[in-house]
């Protein structure tokens, strides 16, 4: 059933300072497009009705048009200009946005997302209000001070990924709340703000391409996927 009030908010405002490459990670290539082509079309497979706004950085209009041309980029998106973090980035693509229906807000170096993981968290949000894809431990964990470390049990934690869904009224009204350094997420600003969170389970292929290791890894998975 296609569902008229679905948006995606995908944000790619940020530099990418941790990739260490000249040009912005989210427009570096894996498989032959921009890493942010990607995660474009995975929202759009899911359903070529969702509404998508796009956030880049300010000066970053330019090379994006020029990778659409040259890449013969053809789903329809609106562009919002980002802010100095992701919160701003955020705050900024919300505003482009109306008051009624549901947002899945995406990293834009998540090109790896999955269509069910989308439908997924649409289908949670609809029932919950919000709903925030995450992974399970698969590695041991400790809590370190300059000293000492001590193990801690790793079922009590996940890992927090996105697309993270929400009933736009709601998410409209958290994003009004002072921003601080710890909110590096909206599922924490939502908490914040005082409303209640879902989590489900997230997908281990769905990486955020973050330093140069994880664009080898994203470059596989991708060729993987688009053979077939
Ligand atoms: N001011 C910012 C900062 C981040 N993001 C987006 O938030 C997502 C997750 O952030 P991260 O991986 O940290 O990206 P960068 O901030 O670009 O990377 P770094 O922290 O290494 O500079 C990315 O798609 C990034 O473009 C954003 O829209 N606006
Ligand atoms: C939103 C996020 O991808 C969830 O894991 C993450 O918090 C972004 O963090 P970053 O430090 O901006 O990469």
């Amino acid at each position: 059933m296609i569902k008229s009030d679905e948006y995606a908010l995908i944000v790619a405002g940020g530099t990418g300072r941790r990739m260490k490459s000249d040009l912005p990670k989210q427009f570096l290539e894996i498989s032959g497009s921009p890493i942010l082509m990607h995660t474009i079309k995975a929202f759009y497979q899911y359903s070529n009705q969702i509404k998508i706004v796009l956030v880049l950085p300010e000066g970053d209009f330019d090379t994006w048009h020029e990778l659409c041309q040259r890449h013969d980029f053809q789903i329809t998106h609106q562009l919002q200009s980002g802010g100095n973090t992701r919160f701003q980035s955020v705050k900024r693509g919300l505003e482009k946005l109306p008051e009624k229906g549901l947002v899945a807000i995406h990293d834009g170096v998540r090109p790896l997302v999955e269509e069910a993981t989308i439908a997924t968290s649409f289908n949670l949000a609809r029932k919950d209000q919000s709903a925030i894809a995450a992974v399970r431990l698969k590695e041991s964990i400790r809590r370190v001070d300059n000293e000492t470390s001590n193990a801690l049990d790793r079922s009590e934690f996940r890992l927090i990924q996105t697309p993270q869904t929400f009933d736009l009224a709601l998410i409209k009204q958290a994003y009004l709340i002072a921003e601080d350094q710890t909110l590096t997420d909206d599922a924490s600003v939502v908490e914040r703000a005082g409303y209640k969170i879902s989590l489900f389970e997230g997908s281990y292929r769905n990486i955020k391409i973050t330093t140069p290791e994880d664009l080898v890894i994203a470059s596989c998975l991708m060729d993987r996927r688009l053979k077939g």
